[in-house]
C-alpha cells in the first residue's frame, strides 16, 4: 500500500483557518492521508498567551476565525520548517506580501517530492518591470510543482458550511484528484481545470475590482454603477490575461474563480468594506485596515500597486483605466470622487467594428 500523504497548511489567518476545518476533517476521513495535519501559525500573544497554545488547547483560532472549532487533528506549530519538513502536500495560505520570506525559510528544508497548493490571491513584483505569480515564486524557490485554488469563497461563509464552489487550477493529472479529494466536501464543491495561470490571475485581480466596488458604495452610487464596475473590471481581467498570459482560456472566467469570485468579493469582501470606509471617512487605507480587520490583511491595494508597476513600465495604464484609477486613488494621487470620471470613457465604451 502506498504511504499515506502528510499535509501541512502554511498560514492560519481567516481563510487559512477556514480551510483547515475542511482539510483536517478530510485528512482524518480519507485513507490516503495521514490523520495529523500540521498548521504553521505566525506566533503572536493573545491576552498573555501564545496563539499556538490557544489553538492546540481549545481548537479554535480565537483571533482570525473566532466561533469555529478546528478538528483536533489540526496541530498548530510556530516554526514553519517544523510544520512543513515531512509534508507531502503544502497548502500555502498567507497574505501574499509574506510569501517570499516564507519560501526563503523553507528552502532546502522540505521533501523534494512535495507538491504545493496555493490559495494566495496576489502577485509579486518581478525583476525587469513585470509581475510574478505567487505559484511561480513557490515553484522557482522550492523546486516543487504548485497548483492553485481560487473561488467565490468568503472564509466566514465557508467556515459556516454554506454551500459554495471553488476552482483548482492544476495541470498535473495525477496530483489533481489528490488535491480535489483533500479539499472537496458536500458543501464545498471543487471543479478542476488545467488553466493554472488564469485561475490564479483571476483571484488576484478581482481584489482590485473589489476596491473599486467599495469606492462606488462609499460615494453613494447604486447597484447599476456597481454592476458597471464589476463588468468593466471583468473586461480588464480578461484583457490582462489575454495580453500578458496568452493561451489562457476564456472559459476559466466562468468558473468560480472568475465571475463568481468577482461578485462575492464586490459585495461581501474586506477589500470592498475598507474601500467604502476610506471614501466615507477620508482616513488612510492602512489605518482602516488596522482598525476594521483586527490583524487580517487587505490584498487589493497592494495588488493594484503591483499591477500598476507593470502597466506603467509597459506604457499600458490607459488600456486598464479601472485598475489604474484604483491604484491612483489608494495612493492618494486622485480623490475618490474622480473614480467615475476615470472609467467614464473606458476603452470598452468605444465603438466596436
Ligand atoms: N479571508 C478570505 O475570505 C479569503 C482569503 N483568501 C486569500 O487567502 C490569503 C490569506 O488570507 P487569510 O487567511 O484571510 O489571511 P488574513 O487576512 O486573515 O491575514 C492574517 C494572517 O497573516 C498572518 N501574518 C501577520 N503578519 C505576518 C508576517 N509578518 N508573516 C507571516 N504571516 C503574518 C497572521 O498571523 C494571520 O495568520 C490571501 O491571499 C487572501 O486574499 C482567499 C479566499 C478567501
Ligand atoms: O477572496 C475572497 C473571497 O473569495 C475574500 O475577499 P476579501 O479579501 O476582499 O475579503
Amino acid at each position: 500500500m502506498a504511504a499515506k500523504q502528510k499535509v501541512c497548511i502554511i498560514g492560519s489567518g481567516n481563510w487559512g483557518s477556514a480551510i483547515a476545518k475542511i482539510v483536517g476533517r478530510n485528512a482524518a476521513r480519507l485513507p490516503n492521508f495521514e490523520d495529523t495535519v500540521t498548521m504553521w501559525v505566525f506566533e503572536e500573544m493573545i491576552e498573555g498567551k501564545k496563539l499556538t497554545e490557544i489553538i492546540n488547547e481549545t481548537h479554535e483560532n480565537v483571533k482570525y476565525l473566532p466561533g469555529h472549532k478546528l478538528p483536533e487533528n489540526v496541530v498548530a506549530i510556530p516554526e514553519v520548517v517544523d510544520a512543513a519538513r515531512d509534508a507531502d502536500i503544502l497548502i500555502f495560505v498567507v497574505p501574499h506580501q509574506f510569501v517570499r520570506k516564507i519560501c526563503s525559510s523553507l528552502l532546502g528544508q522540505i521533501k523534494p517530492t512535495a507538491a504545493a497548493l496555493s490559495l494566495i490571491k496576489g502577485f509579486d513584483i518581478a525583476e525587469g518591470g513585470g509581475i510574478d505569480l505567487i505559484s511561480h515564486i513557490i515553484t522557482r524557490h522550492l523546486k516543487i510543482p504548485c497548483a492553485v485554488l481560487m473561488g467565490a469563497n468568503i472564509a466566514s461563509e465557508v467556515a459556516e458550511e454554506k454551500f459554495c464552489e471553488t476552482t483548482i487550477g492544476c495541470r498535473d493529472a495525477l496530483l489533481a484528484p489528490v488535491l480535489r479529494d483533500l479539499i472537496q466536501t458536500d458543501e464545498f464543491r471543487v471543479v478542476v481545470v488545467d488553466d493554472e495561470d488564469a485561475v490564479e490571475i483571476c483571484g488576484a485581480l478581482k481584489n482590485i475590482v473589489a476596491v473599486g466596488a467599495g469606492f462606488v458604495d462609499g460615494l453613494g452610487f447604486g447597484d447599476n454603477t456597481k454592476a458597471a464596475v464589476i463588468r468593466l473590471g471583468l473586461m480588464e481581467m480578461i484583457k490582462f490575461v489575454d495580453v500578458f498570459y496568452p493561451g489562457s482560456k476564456l472559459s476559466t472566467f466562468f468558473e468560480s474563480c472568475g465571475v463568481a469570485d468577482l461578485i462575492t468579493t464586490c459585495y461581501g469582501g474586506r477589500n470592498r468594506r475598507v474601500a467604502e470606509a476610506f471614501v466615507k471617512t477620508g482616513r488612510s487605507i492602512k489605518e482602516l485596515e488596522d482598525e476594521l480587520l483586527n490583524g487580517q490583511k487587505l490584498q487589493g491595494p497592494i495588488t493594484a500597486e503591483e499591477v500598476n508597476h507593470m502597466l506603467a513600465n509597459k506604457n499600458m495604464e490607459d488600456k486598464f483605466p479601472l485598475f489604474t484609477a484604483v491604484y491612483l486613488i489608494c495612493k492618494g494621487d486622485k480623490p475618490p470622487s474622480e473614480f467615475i470620471n476615470c472609467i467614464r470613457s473606458h476603452p470598452e465604451h468605444m465603438v466596436k467594428a
